[in-house]
């Protein structure tokens, strides 16, 4: 289990932007790399115009973390470019993260502003992570919350990930799958993937066994013969309802039956899949093959399978590709890492903010956290409220929640209790976090979408989803504000 782990398997050090060493670089040789910063993970917008997204890709981030470190050649290339300080090179050489992060456990449910993760650490350290943290957890939660509308769109059919062939590279397609077993996705084609992270595997047949036997009969005579507990026959290549399904059926009867066996299924792949799977689900059912699932594929994505299922098509499972593992409607994820505040020599926090005329875009300062509210009689998520880090919100009380740019937009919430949703990674440079197994988070996921209102799910207009300021983060955030722009 270590050919992905990016600990063990694959150093990842130098997967940086250049920026972040000659920042760190520069740090060091101010005198000022040792001051503690907080750095923020946040993202702005959710894919596609979604009610949520899901957080994915900590735990390969956690080994990343620990992986970090700079070997000889490393060294000699960036001593190469001259730009570095010999001191600073040295520093490298001898790199051992020793901040603290904090981030919201994987599979969790995510809202824009929120700070999914925060690293606490001396600037050279905190600034040296940006591009691993951001490219790893903006990918798989980008495909995690895509495969999660798929798998809504499915209500209920299994659906499997048959991406790899048209993913972006190795790693798109491996960790583009982990991230959709997170999604809800049911199995995947991606061997390795099943060999790392235990995700099912599963499969069916490529054109090709049809087309290489000399008739489709003798094709899927030969694969039933030798997969008789597995036989899920590609029934369109010639025709699917002039050969394949008969083809299919007499496959069921001659050769399977005989042995005591049933077809487990057949597969569309082309053609119009409501008028195909509802003509061959009449064929099956009239030869007594009621059991015989109907698994369709062909660049399916939520719409699609919302559309067909709507048309009265007949199936049981869906096979999708390059639609999810691309997340091709949306391709960006697009969280990003900010600078929230110093810490000054007495130890005090000092928070630091990033203004813009977009009033979305100006960062939340400080060292903050999360609080989900949930209502207690239904369980059901009621909104998120951001606060600074040493904030308790006691559910004994009434909260009154407000909205941060339109503030007279109150409501106050008394029959609720709230979770905490950061959890701390690493203290001072140690792992204090047991990732939970991936079928663990899939769970956790499942269980969260069933506490999310279905007005936030929907994909046409879905509810906005309460994302508020603590009273205190608030008034932090614009007394900044008024400062910064009394002084320009
Ligand atoms: N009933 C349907 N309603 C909406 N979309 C559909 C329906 N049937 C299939 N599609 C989708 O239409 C797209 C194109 O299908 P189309 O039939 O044109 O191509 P194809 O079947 O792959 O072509 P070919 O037969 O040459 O392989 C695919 O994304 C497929 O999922
Ligand atoms: O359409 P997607 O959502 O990306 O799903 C994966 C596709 O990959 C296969 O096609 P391909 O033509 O590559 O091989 P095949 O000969 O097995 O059909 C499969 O038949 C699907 O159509
Ligand atoms: O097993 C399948 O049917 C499969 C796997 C990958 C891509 N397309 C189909």
């Amino acid at each position: 289990m270590n050919k992905l782990n990016l600990k063990n398997g694959r150093n990842m050090s130098m997967l940086m932007d250049f920026y972040e060493l000659t920042m760190s670089n520069g740090y060091f040789l101010d005198g000022m790399g040792d001051t503690t910063a907080y750095f923020d993970m946040f993202f702005r917008k959710i894919p596609e115009d979604g009610g949520y997204a899901i957080m994915a890709g900590l735990e390969q981030v956690i080994e990343y973390i620990e992986g970090l470190k700079f070997d000889e050649d490393d060294i000699e290339y960036l001593r190469g470019l001259n730009t570095f300080d010999e001191r600073f090179l040295n520093y490298l050489q001898n790199f051992k993260f020793t901040g603290s992060v904090y981030a919201i456990p994987e599979g969790t449910l995510i809202f824009p502003g929120e700070p999914i993760l925060t690293v606490k650490a001396p600037v050279k350290e905190a600034q040296l992570l940006e591009t691993m943290i951001l490219l790893t957890i903006n990918h798989q939660s980008l495909i995690a919350t895509k495969t999660s509308r798929i798998v809504r769109a499915a209500d209920g059919r299994p659906v499997m990930e048959f991406g790899s062939r048209r993913a972006q590279g190795p790693d798109g397609a491996m960790f583009g799958a982990r991230a959709s077993y997170i999604g809800g996705a049911a199995a995947t084609a991606a061997t390795i993937v099943g060999e790392e992270f235990g995700m099912p595997v599963a499969g069916t047949m490529a054109h090709s066994w049809v087309q290489f036997y000399d008739d489709e009969y003798t094709a899927f005579k030969k694969y039933s013969e030798m997969y008789p507990d597995n036989s899920v026959l590609l029934v369109d290549t010639y025709s699917v309802l002039n050969s394949g399904v008969p083809n299919a059926i007499r496959v069921a009867k001659e050769v399977l039956e005989p042995m005591g066996k049933r077809l487990k299924g057949i597969r569309l792949d082309s053609g119009d899949i409501a008028y195909l799977t509802r003509k061959a689900r009449k064929m099956l059912d009239d030869a007594g093959l009621t059991d015989c699932k109907i698994v369709v594929s062909n660049s399916l994505d939520e719409h699609i399978i919302t559309s067909i299922l709507q048309q009265g098509a007949q199936i049981d499972s869906f096979g999708v590709g390059e639609r999810l593992i691309t997340s091709k409607s949306e391709p960006v994820f697009g969280g990003v890492y900010k600078l929230a505040a110093v810490e000054n020599d007495e130890g005090q926090i000092i928070p630091k903010i990033k203004i813009s005329e977009n009033v979305e875009k100006i960062t939340n300062p400080g060292f903050k956290k999360v609080y989900r509210f949930f209502d207690k009689d239904t369980h059901k998520a009621l909104g998120d409220v951001i606060t600074m880090a040493d904030e308790v919100i006691n559910d004994k009380e009434p909260y009154t929640i407000f909205d941060p740019v339109y503030t007279w937009k109150k409501k106050t919430l008394t029959n609720y209790y709230v979770m905490e949703l950061q959890q701390e990674i690493f203290r001072d440079g140690k792992l204090v976090y047991n990732s939970p197994t991936l079928e663990e988070t899939r769970n956790y996921t499942k269980l969260q979408l069933d506490n999310l209102w279905d007005e936030v799910k929907r994909f046409e207009n879905p509810h906005t989803y309460y994302i508020d300021l603590s009273k205190k983060l608030w008034n932090v955030k614009n007394e900044l504000i008024t400062k910064l722009k009394g002084e320009k």
